[in-house]
């Protein structure tokens, strides 16, 4: 048996980092994690327990090159290695952004400061993290409108919302990008582009950590609970994975600690919160399979089609239902229709001479057994709906997606 010091042990296993058990890549060795974690370690930072690596199935995220215990702390960022709007303030932004009145949000700051380093190149100090971003994000911010078109009502009125809100944020924010010029040679109409706010928006609602700090009297009074924590922000997300994470005061770290432990050379998951499938994919741009928290929103205007007709209190009940909060976050989850949404429907079903009865189904009351099946037939109506709509939508896109690999899209 070999003592593992040998020139054949190191060779077995890099071999076994490179295609680790989980079938994931390392990409320890190329330049631009070489050079990120030099860049990380002369602020402070260690860890050779988690390496970039890629997997077959959620991309590039971060290995574990050795066993970890439950409670063990995974990472630990030194604070000189956090972005955050000190760091923006501090740097050669931070007068401009003094004098600008009325103040810019946290969020702008930060957004402006990652433009501006991207725009620096070789020059930057932050080159080796700018380099590990992606340049662009599978978010639907990025989807054309073809493909916006296909997503679920209720998604798509939150995605166009999205897009107009960064749209206005630029819009807005024009004269104060020019009160920048002077730090430039280039005209900053072509450094603060639209499409480069985009990367940047995309890029800090994707990859902060939460963490609060004392509201800076240079900024608006948005909450400022941005970190941009580099390598922290490799760790992909896992709905059933628990972690504790936050700033360590004795430290002066942020931290992750393990609350189940990781075997090694597996992927190490966060958990971004107890999002479901329309979040994730909206702040983040992806779906994580069998996720307990993923739901089909019905949008409360559907229902008009499985009930109006017959019933001429319809609108009276739809007025009913919205004035007592019930209209909003109607699902199906994993076991079937929420309780809301079959209160709904129950109301919805019932007679006309059933008008005493509006209040306690929504206390939670069964009326009959002719109620109960009628909500019953609607809730199977309405899943069948979201299923075709659903089936029909993902063969679009592939028909889309088939047209764009052969070049006639
Ligand atoms: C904080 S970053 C994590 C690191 C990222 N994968 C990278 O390559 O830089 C968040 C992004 O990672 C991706 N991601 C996170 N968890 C994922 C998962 N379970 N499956 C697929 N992609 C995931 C999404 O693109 C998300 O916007």
């Amino acid at each position: 048996m070999g003592t593992g010091k040998g020139r054949r042990a190191r060779k077995k296993r890099r071999q076994r980092l490179k295609q680790s058990s989980a079938g994931a890549l390392s990409l320890c060795h190329e330049n631009q994690f070489v050079e990120l974690r030099k860049w990380l370690h002369e602020r402070g930072f260690q860890c050779n327990s988690l390496i970039p690596a890629q997997f077959s199935d959620t991309g590039r995220g971060l290995m574990t090159t050795q066993f970890i215990q439950a409670g063990d702390v995974l990472i630990a960022l030194p604070e000189r290695c956090l972005l955050t709007t000190a760091t923006v303030l501090k740097s050669y932004l931070g007068e401009y952004i003094r004098r600008w009145k009325p103040a810019i949000s946290p969020l702008l700051a930060l957004c402006v400061f990652l433009i501006s380093e991207r725009h620096l190149g070789r020059v930057s100090q932050w080159k080796p993290y700018i380099d590990i971003l992606p340049r662009s994000y599978t978010c639907p911010l990025y989807f054309s409108d073809e493909v916006v078109g296909l997503l679920p009502k209720i998604l798509r009125k939150k995605v166009l919302s999205q897009r107009n809100m960064v749209f206005e944020l630029h819009t807005c924010s024009q004269d104060f990008f020019k009160s920048l010029q002077t730090l430039f040679s280039h005209s900053v109409e072509d450094i603060f582009t639209c499409d480069a706010l985009r990367w940047a928006w995309c890029s800090v609602n994707s990859r902060t950590v939460y963490m609060e700090h004392q509201q800076s009297p240079d900024l608006s009074t948005d909450p400022d609970t941005y970190a941009m924590a580099p390598y922290l922000d490799l760790l992909n997300h896992s709905p059933d994975v628990q972690v504790k994470a936050g700033f360590n005061q004795v430290t002066q770290c942020y931290e992750i600690q393990s609350m189940q432990g990781c075997k090694r050379f597996q992927q190490t998951f966060i958990c971004y919160g107890p999002h479901d499938s329309q979040r994730l994919l909206l702040e983040y741009g992806f779906v994580a399979p069998n996720n307990p928290h993923r739901v089909v929103y019905v949008d409360p205007d559907i229902l008009q089609q499985y009930f109006s007709e017959v019933d001429k209190q319809f609108a009276q009940k739809i007025l009913f239902l919205k004035e007592r909060g019930f209209l909003t976050n109607l699902t199906f989850g994993p076991d079937g229709p929420s309780w809301k949404l079959m209160t709904v429907l129950r109301l919805l079903s019932l007679k006309p001479e059933q008008y005493a009865f509006w209040k306690p189904v929504l206390l939670g009351a069964t009326v009959s057994p002719d109620t109960e099946e009628q909500s019953l037939v609607v809730a199977w109506l309405l899943c069948h709906h979201f299923k075709q709509e659903n089936t029909e939508a993902r063969d679009k896109l592939s028909l889309m997606k088939f047209d764009w690999l052969h070049g006639s899209g």
